[in-house]
């Protein structure tokens, strides 16, 4: 059982673009859609759409629309009231995949919100696999909420990944000796948030230096953070691919060719796929095949939409092993 956490659920609003965004100009659209949104929903619904045991928890209403949308799709979930509507967050895809997304803050929290669904996580995470904790924290939540999480989970027997950025991000790896998960997926930008990399070494150049062959800022990034955290590193650095360093070893993995529609829910989908992989114990050259893969697929679909199983192909994923053996 994977159990997904969203603390800031939204409904994700694409509106597609034939030409480019230019600021100030009226631009006439060729399609939108809506979906469920939010980090942890959509791993759950690529977990889900893969015929695995997963529960989304998330905070909402139980007339909220997002609600409706995932009793529709038969998402398995539970929630803890908040008075107001889900957010909504707005994408802007351009012809060439580009992609320029608007998030809104979310859904402020009370005491008891918090109170609440902190409860129903710890309640949930008894007996899962995996528990995945995902997304930014709405305004009223502590930037050190996930780590007040971990410490409480740490002894239920769960493992515990972490997909953030920003400040909940500072704040865990402020902790990683007291609050250290099992799993970290950050991307490019991120990674270098985490290591603190100069600002030379910033997520563009992480992500254009692997494109361009160059995996060393990358992999030295990654291996610090795994060595800081003791937990695996699952780095997703764009159409470049992924890097995985784990006490077994480092890979690194190109994705097969693909035409980009949108890149919203990509490394969702990459922490679908590299969960789902380890519950079925999976080695992790083929962990890491199966997160790029599903990654990729994700990023060929458009709108926020988890792939299919069928669309997943890890055999086109190219894995080159960097060391391996016991760190
Ligand atoms: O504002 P957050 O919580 O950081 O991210 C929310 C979000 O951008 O993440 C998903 C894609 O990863 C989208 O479905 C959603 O709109």
């Amino acid at each position: 059982m994977i159990v997904t956490v969203t603390a800031n659920p939204s409904i994700d609003r694409t509106i597609a673009l034939a030409a480019t965004l230019t600021r100030g100009a009226v631009l006439r659209a060729s399609g939108s859609r809506r979906e469920p949104g939010g980090k942890g929903i959509n791993v759950a619904r690529a977990v889900a759409a893969a015929g695995d045991d997963v529960c989304a928890l998330f905070p909402a209403a139980a007339d909220d629309p997002l609600v409706t949308e995932l009793i529709a799709d038969g998402l398995p979930h539970a929630c803890v009231p908040v008075p107001t509507e889900v957010r909504t967050n707005l994408t802007v895809t351009e012809g060439d995949g580009t992609t320029t997304k608007i998030n809104l803050p979310g859904t402020a929290w009370t005491d008891t919100t918090r109170a609440q669904f902190t409860e129903l996580i710890v309640s949930r995470a008894s007996g899962a696999d995996w528990v995945a904790l995902c997304g930014s924290l709405p305004p009223g939540v502590p930037e050190d909420w996930y780590v007040q999480l971990i410490v409480g989970l740490r002894g239920l027997g769960c493992r515990i990944a972490v997909d953030t950025s920003d400040a909940p991000l500072c704040a865990l790896a402020a902790s990683f000796d007291t609050a250290a998960p099992h799993l970290l997926k950050p991307n490019g930008h991120e990674l270098a948030q985490l290591v603190n990399a100069p600002s030379a070494v910033d997520a563009d150049d992480l992500e254009t230096r692997a494109a361009a062959g160059d995996l060393t800022p990358a992999l030295d990034a990654a291996a610090t953070l795994h060595e800081r955290s003791g937990a695996a590193v699952l780095a997703t650095l764009g159409a470049a691919g992924a890097l995985l360093v784990t006490d077994e070893g480092a890979w690194f993995g190109t994705p097969p060719p693909i035409e980009p529609r949108s890149t919203v829910g990509a490394g969702d989908s990459s922490l679908a796929g590299y969960l789902l992989a380890d519950t079925h114990g999976l080695p992790p050259e083929q962990r890491l095949a199966l997160a790029i893969s599903y990654g990729a697929a994700a990023a060929a679909l458009p709108g926020t939409q988890p792939p299919q199983p069928t669309m997943v192909n890890p055999s086109e994923v190219t894995i080159t092993t960097l060391t391996s053996g016991a760190a």
